[in-house]
C-alpha cells in the first residue's frame, strides 16, 4: 500500500517550480514483449532490450528523482541499491524491498492499492475484459487473483509473466500523456490511439478511486464523446474528440497551452476549453496547432521549458519572413504552401481570441507577461538550428526536457548538437551516472544546483519515441510567482 504523504496537494501551476511529486511507471516486462510486427501499432519505432532499458537507463531516472523529490529513500544506500545481489529490487513494484516512494509515485502501486477493494476490483477487471474481448471464464478467474498479481497482469497483459491474454501497453512509462494536473484540477485523457485505451482506464480508476485523490474528486474533468461524433457516418479520425497529455502544458498558473496535433484533434481542444472556463480552473487557453504528423505527435515533443525565459524548440516549425540572405525565390513561398502551417490562437474568456504569429512570440508573451521574468528570453534550438541535425535531435527528444526544478532539465545524451546550443547557452552538461556519485559522496547538493543539463543514458528509451517529459506526470510543483 502507498504510504500516506500528509504534505501532498494536487497543485501544478508552471512547466519549472520545483517538483515535489509525481506519477511515473517503469518499464514493466509488456515492453520485452513488443514484437515488430506489432511495434508500430503499439507505437515503438522498434523492439527494445528491456534489460538495458531498465538497468542501464530507465532505473538512473528513478535515482535521479529520488535525490532531489525523496533523499531519505536513496542517500547513502546507492551502493545497496546498485549491488547486482539484490536484482533490481528496489525498482520492482511488487517486491518487498520497492521504494515505495510517496513522491515519486509508481503507478502500479496505486493500482494495486485500488484493487484491495472488492467492488472496484471487480468493476475493473469487468471493464478491462471488455475492452480487450476477455472471455467471460477468464474474467471470473481474474477477480480472484490478489490486487498485487492482478495489477501487473493488467499492465503487462501476462498472467505469470509467461502466458499472454491480452496485448501490453507498453507506452504507459510515458505517464505524461495519461493525465495532466491543471492547478488542482486533473484533465484525464482521451487518447487518439486504441494502443494507449487500456491505461486511460486504468488511471481513471486510480484517480476517481485512490485515497491520495480523495480531496479532489470534484475536480476530475473528462472529456465526454460530442453527439455530432456519435451522429457522424465512417470512423475518420478528425471528427474524433481526442486529447493526450503532451498537448497540455500548464505554463503558468492562468495560462493552458492545448495542442492541436496527430494526437489531439480540435474538437478535443474545443471540449477542453469549455470544461475548463466552466470550472473556473485557468483564465487563458492557447491553442497551439502543429503539423499532424508522427514526428511531432504532442506539441511537446516540439517545444518545453527549461527556466522562466529560457525554451528549447525546433526552430524549423516556425513560419516567417525569409531573411534578406535568402536570395532564392521559393523562400518566399515555401510556408504559403504548407497546409500543415502552424496557426496559435488564444482564448480568454469572455474577451477576443488573439492570434500569434510565430511560436517564439507565444513563449516570449508567457516568459514575460504571464511569469514576469525580468530577463530577455532566450531560445534554443533543436540541433542548434543545423539542418539535418534540428530534425534528427527533435525525433530522438531533445525538445522534450523535464525540469526537476527551475533551469535543471534532464534529456537524452545522444542529442549533441543541442547538448552543444545549452553549453552555448550558459548551461553547465552532467552525465546522470557521475551526478548520482557526487550527489551519494556529498560533492553536491541537488537543492544546490543551477541552470543545468543532465544527460540520460538513451539508445533503448527512445526507440520507445518519448523523452523525460513524457516520461512524467507532475502532481505536485513549488509555485513560481
Ligand atoms: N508526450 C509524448 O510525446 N509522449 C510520447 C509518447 C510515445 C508513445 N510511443 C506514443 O506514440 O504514444
Amino acid at each position: 500500500m502507498t504510504p500516506h504523504n500528509p504534505n501532498f496537494k494536487l497543485d501544478v501551476t508552471s512547466e519549472i517550480g520545483t517538483l515535489r511529486v509525481l506519477l511515473v511507471h517503469s518499464p514493466d516486462s509488456g515492453l520485452g514483449k513488443v514484437v515488430p510486427s506489432k511495434a508500430q501499432d503499439w507505437l515503438f519505432e522498434d523492439i527494445v532490450h528491456l534489460d538495458t532499458m531498465r538497468g542501464g537507463e530507465y532505473d538512473h531516472y528513478i535515482k535521479l528523482l529520488m535525490y532531489f523529490l525523496d533523499p531519505t529513500k536513496i542517500k547513502g544506500k546507492l551502493a545497496e541499491i546498485n549491488d547486482p545481489a539484490n536484482k533490481r529490487n528496489f525498482f520492482k513494484p511488487d517486491n518487498a524491498d520497492f521504494h515505495n516512494s510517496t513522491k515519486v509515485v509508481e503507478i502500479q502501486t496505486l493500482l494495486s492499492d485500488i484493487l484491495q477493494q472488492a467492488d472496484i476490483r471487480k468493476k475493473l477487471v469487468a471493464a478491462v475484459c471488455a475492452i480487450e474481448g476477455v472471455t467471460y471464464r477468464l474474467q471470473l478467474q481474474l477477480i480472484d487473483i490478489n490486487p498485487v498479481e492482478l495489477a501487473k497482469i493488467f499492465i503487462s497483459g501476462s498472467l505469470n509473466d509467461e502466458q499472454m491474454i491480452f496485448a501490453p501497453i507498453p507506452n504507459m512509462i510515458f505517464s505524461r500523456d495519461i493525465g495532466i494536473a491543471i492547478n488542482n484540477h486533473m484533465l484525464l485523457n482521451k487518447p487518439a490511439k486504441k494502443a494507449r485505451a487500456r491505461e486511460t482506464l486504468l488511471v481513471r480508476y486510480i484517480f476517481f478511486n485512490h485515497p491520495l485523490f480523495e480531496g479532489y474528486r470534484d475536480n476530475i474533468l473528462e472529456i465526454p464523446d460530442t453527439v455530432q461524433h456519435f451522429l457522424r457516418p465512417g470512423e475518420e479520425q478528425e471528427s474524433k474528440t481526442t486529447l493526450e497529455g503532451g498537448d497540455v502544458m500548464m505554463v503558468a498558473p492562468n495560462h493552458l497551452l492545448i495542442g492541436w496535433s496527430e494526437r489531439t484533434s480540435v474538437s478535443g481542444a474545443n471540449e477542453a476549453i469549455k470544461l475548463l472556463f466552466e470550472n473556473d480552473v485557468v483564465e487563458k487557453v492557447t491553442i497551439v496547432k502543429i503539423p499532424h504528423k508522427r514526428d511531432y505527435m504532442h506539441i511537446d515533443t516540439v517545444f518545453t521549458q527549461v527556466k522562466r525565459n529560457v525554451w528549447v524548440l525546433l526552430r524549423s516549425l516556425t513560419p516567417g519572413e525569409p531573411s534578406q540572405e535568402d536570395a532564392e525565390p521559393i523562400a518566399w513561398f515555401a510556408d504559403k504552401k504548407n497546409k500543415d502551417k502552424p496557426e496559435i490562437v488564444q482564448f480568454r474568456k469572455g474577451k477576443k481570441p488573439k492570434t500569434f504569429s510565430t511560436l517564439e512570440a507565444l513563449l516570449d508573451n508567457i516568459s514575460q507577461k504571464d511569469l514576469q521574468s525580468g530577463e530577455p528570453t532566450r531560445f534554443i534550438y533543436s540541433g542548434n538550428n543545423e539542418f539535418p541535425y534540428d530534425a534528427r535531435e527533435q525525433w530522438t527528444d531533445s525538445c522534450n526536457l523535464l525540469a526537476l526544478k527551475e533551469g535543471v532539465v534532464l534529456g537524452y545524451d545522444r542529442n549533441d548538437k543541442t547538448v552543444e546550443a545549452f553549453k552555448q547557452s550558459g548551461f553547465s552538461i552532467v552525465k546522470v551516472q557521475e551526478l548520482l556519485q557526487k550527489f551519494e559522496t556529498d560533492e553536491l547538493d541537488p537543492q544546490s544546483m543551477t541552470d543545468t543539463l543532465i544527460l540520460m543514458p538513451s539508445a533503448e528509451l527512445s526507440r520507445a519515441r518519448g523523452g523525460f517529459h513524457c516520461m512524467s506526470m507532475p502532481l505536485q510543483r513549488d509555485s513560481v510567482i
